[in-house]
């Protein structure tokens, strides 16, 4: 370690720490090694070394206090090669994350408010999962892949202006392919990869994640040369058209824009833009089936707020405080993106008294803040009072940040939690959800992954009209 480094548990040759982590799930030896090291302590993935941040005011002076120094993404790693290092997720700190992150922020919020708003797009796909749940009115429905599609379709129509049926070969491929490579990413194949770097040609079970994205790209690139053909330039009718767009008006000027970067940045954002925000939905209707008095509860204000109107709107939620700490508090509980994306510092700097060199990866634990003692009215159940004050007003404490924060924060926040919104107020009103009565203890433990998913479940669905 080099001087001043903060302090970790002893390595082994070639290997460092990683024999001292669960593959399947490294959340509660983190925790560990957190009690002995404290909340700034150094790992090796193989011989990287890596500095683990956790607790609120660590997280914040790294990441928020002195932004810039840690904004950096690591290089060189499974995932980068996986893909390509073309995306904007694991972008370096420089002129291609910075355009890019603009492009997208710009973008987004130019469709919320284009013709067709993304409220408006949001409640549409609504439509179909409303369908789907009719459907399935008075019985037993597994909701894993209605919400992956939902989120999906919801994303493929700001980037490629359509939707897809649930039943589309096309989006079937992207889905598979990506929960496959998400699992992998924080499996032990990338372990292997990433520690010892002459396993990297071999035909090892990691080469899949890699066969995965290509097939992705292929897709990719067919929807870029349809929206090529039929594109009328200067009036873009999605992200993909605005891109488009950007290259016309750039040309040669030096910017990082350039057609072979668009496949990969439409798949990252299409990736960043699904599992995430479906895994949320589910664990938030695995909590709200089996604590139906909040269930209820959310169902009394939604009814009293919207009365007769069909559609709900963003703007509504300043008139729901429950249903807002309700959903908060799903996502403190569901812990989408437990470690967040790893970082790396962009110059040597200071944490909290160690000196970190320019370079060292930075895993923040975002679990620990979610989970914080001393953070939380109630750390450690699913209790919405955590987001309410003494006069029942919706209060966002510091510690909630699921979507990161600083320069890297989640790109997609405002359209995630527009999402999270639309879908559980909407739901709610027509639907009552029940746990089945077969299906025994509900298990709430989740499965490990860049994003972590509730087991499968089932769900009962009742219209509440017909109650
Ligand atoms: C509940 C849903 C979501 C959660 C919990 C979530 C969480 C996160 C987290 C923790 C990060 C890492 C931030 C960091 O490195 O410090 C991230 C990055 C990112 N997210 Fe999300 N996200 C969600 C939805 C979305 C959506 C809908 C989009 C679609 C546009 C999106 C796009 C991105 C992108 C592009 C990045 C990389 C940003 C960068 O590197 O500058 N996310 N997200």
């Amino acid at each position: 370690r080099p001087k001043n480094f903060p302090p970790g548990p002893p390595t082994l040759p070639l290997l460092g720490n990683v024999l001292s982590l669960s593959q399947e799930n490294p959340l509660e030896d983190l925790e560990r090694l957190r009690l002995s090291y404290g909340n700034v302590y150094s790992l090796f993935i193989g011989s990287r070394p890596a500095v683990v941040i956790s607790g609120l005011k660590a997280i914040k002076e790294a990441i928020v206090i002195k932004g810039a120094e840690y904004a950096g993404r690591p290089q060189d790693m499974f995932v980068n090669d996986v893909t390509e290092n073309k995306g904007v997720i694991l972008a370096d700190y420089g002129l291609r994350w910075k355009e890019h992150r603009r492009f997208a922020l710009m973008t987004l919020r130019n469709f919320g408010l284009g013709k067709k708003s993304m409220e408006d797009k949001i409640n549409d796909e609504i439509e179909y999962t409303i369908k789907t749940l009719e459907q399935s009115q008075g019985g037993i429905l597994s909701p894993q892949v209605m919400f992956h599609n939902a989120a999906s379709n919801i994303i493929c129509q700001v980037l490629f202006g359509k939707r897809f049926e649930y039943n589309d070969e096309l989006i079937k491929v992207i889905v598979q392919c990506f929960t496959e490579n998400s699992k992998m990413a924080n499996g032990p194949w990338a372990m292997v990869y990433d520690s010892l770097p002459i396993t990297r040609s071999l035909p090892l079970p990691f080469r899949k994640a890699f066969t995965n994205y290509k097939t992705c790209q292929n897709i990719a690139m067919e929807l870029v040369t349809e929206h090529k053909k039929t594109r009328v330039p200067g009036e873009p009718r999605d992200f993909l058209d605005c891109y488009l767009d950007e290259l016309d008006k750039r040309g040669n000027d030096g910017s990082s824009f350039s057609e072979e970067l668009l496949t990969n940045y439409i798949l990252d954002l299409h990736f960043a833009g699904t599992d995430t925000t479906s895994n949320t939905l589910l664990t938030g209707f695995l909590y709200l089936m089996n604590y139906p008095h909040i269930q209820e509860r959310c169902q009394q204000e939604i009814d009293q707020v919207l009365q007769g109107k069909d559609r709900a709107s963003f703007e509504d939620r300043n008139s729901m405080p429950y249903v807002q700490a309700v959903i908060h508090e799903v996502q403190r509980i569901a812990n989408t993106v437990p470690l967040s994306v790893f970082h790396c510092t962009t110059k040597d700097t200071e944490l909290m008294g160690y000196s970190i060199p320019k370079g060292t990866m930075i895993i923040q634990n975002l679990t620990s803040v979610l989970r914080e003692e001393g953070q939380w009215k109630s750390t450690h159940e699913f209790n919405p009072e955590n987001f309410l004050n003494e006069h029942g007003e919706f209060v966002k404490p510091d510690a909630f940040m699921p979507f990161s924060a600083g320069p890297r924060v989640c790109l997609g926040e405002g359209l995630a939690r527009m999402e999270l919104f639309l879908f559980t107020v909407t739901l709610l009103k027509k639907f009552k959800f029940i746990w089945p009565e077969d299906a025994g203890e509900p298990d709430f433990t989740p499965v490990y992954g860049v994003t972590l998913t509730p087991k499968p479940y089932n769900m009962k669905v009742q219209l509440r009209s017909s109650e």
